[in-house]
């Protein structure tokens, strides 16, 4: 008999249940109060009833859950000197979208060799978001996979879409029944129209197929996601968070009827992927919110315990602990340095 279907597939291997990988990693009563409190603070952030910024700050991917505990730890302390400012909230990333090929993340490939234990992948990630939570660190995420969110989501305050996927209707589905705020990206080339759409999308209820807690393909009804907003991470032609690409993006959102919230990402396009120019992104945001800017209501930076990134060893023992694997990063000592002289310039506001 002549095969017609999974001619290029080299194998299909079931996985775990959500539901049973919920029962092995449980989320403790305190553990979603502490999800939902900041949740609803971060949304209050974003409607600009609360005053401070929320950024999002962390590794650009993890792939070492010790080097990601020490790093919460320190960001939990810092969180305490800056909390009347700045709300900090912990990049989580488990799932990295690649321009064209590479280790696509801790879930897909937790042993970081091509062998793709995605089940351990997903243990490991929810194993981590539950000590996270205890810890009291609010955690941020990238939805990339529509599968995943079964597994993780319940323990994640906010979301992105990456600047790939925020065209992608899949993504926008996803956005529309996900239970927290989610940052739609510009696309890589600069173009905020489809973060917009992105936007609109995802505030609409949709149907579409997933997955259900037993694992189950299942259509899943959606109500729509009002906490959605976006995030100007600049593009492959200019960086976009000066004021006149903050002018042009509130009234961009105004025009398509959006709340002018304004997430700006120092990374990315707007650094030219330079770790090293964040700082300066950063000290210009501020810059705009001292002189009065209201719509500006978030940031984001790439860090890490120490600066750079380094490739993957075939020997992972020789792995320079707290160093990225994907994206370089700035250290921890100056993540600290700018976000207290960010707090203090803050504080001085009317
Ligand atoms: O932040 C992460 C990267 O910029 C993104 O995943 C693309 O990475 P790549 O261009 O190295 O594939
Ligand atoms: C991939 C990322 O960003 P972007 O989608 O903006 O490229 C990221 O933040 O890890």
């Amino acid at each position: 008999m002549i095969k017609t279907n999974n001619l290029k597939v080299s194998g299909i291997t079931p996985i775990i249940a959500p539901a049973d990988l919920r029962q092995v990693f449980p989320m403790s009563d305190t553990g979603r109060e502490f999800v939902s409190r900041s949740r609803e603070k971060i949304k209050e952030i974003l409607q600009r009833r609360d005053r401070r910024l929320m950024v999002v700050v962390g590794p650009c991917s993890i792939h070492d859950t010790e080097a990601a505990v020490d790093y919460a730890k320190r960001l939990s302390a810092l969180s305490r000197r800056v909390d009347d400012q700045l709300m900090l909230v912990m990049r989580v990333y488990f799932e990295k979208p690649r321009t064209t090929v590479g280790w696509k993340g801790l879930i897909n490939d937790p042993g970081m060799d091509g062998s793709h234990n995605i089940s351990k992948g997903l243990g490991i990630a929810r194993g981590l978001l539950c000590r996270l939570t205890d810890l009291e660190v609010p955690v941020a995420n990238e939805m990339l996979d529509p599968i995943t969110p079964e597994y993780v989501a319940d323990l994640i305050s906010w979301g992105a879409i990456g600047a790939r996927t925020t065209e992608s209707q899949t993504h926008r589905e996803l956005a529309s029944g996900l239970s927290f705020p989610i940052g739609f990206k510009n696309g890589t080339d600069g173009n905020l129209q489809i973060a917009i759409d992105a936007m609109i999308s995802s505030r609409a209820p949709h149907s579409f197929l997933g997955i259900n807690r037993e694992g189950r393909a299942s259509i899943i009804q959606t109500t729509g996601n009002p906490d959605v907003h976006i995030v100007l991470r600049g593009g492959s032609r200019k960086p976009n968070y000066l004021p006149e690409d903050i002018t042009h993006t509130e009234e961009s959102l105004k025009k398509n009827g959006l709340a002018p919230t304004i997430m700006v990402d120092c990374s990315h396009g707007n650094s030219n992927k330079d770790y090293r120019k964040q700082p300066e992104v950063l000290e210009q945001i501020i810059d705009q919110v001292v002189a009065g800017n209201q719509s500006i209501s978030g940031l984001m930076i790439e860090s890490n315990l120490e600066e750079g990134n380094q490739k993957v060893p075939a020997d992972h023992s020789q792995l320079k602990y707290g160093v990225s694997i994907t994206d370089a990063c700035i250290n921890w000592d100056t993540t600290e340095k700018i976000l207290l002289e960010a707090h203090a310039r803050l504080q001085k506001r009317k």
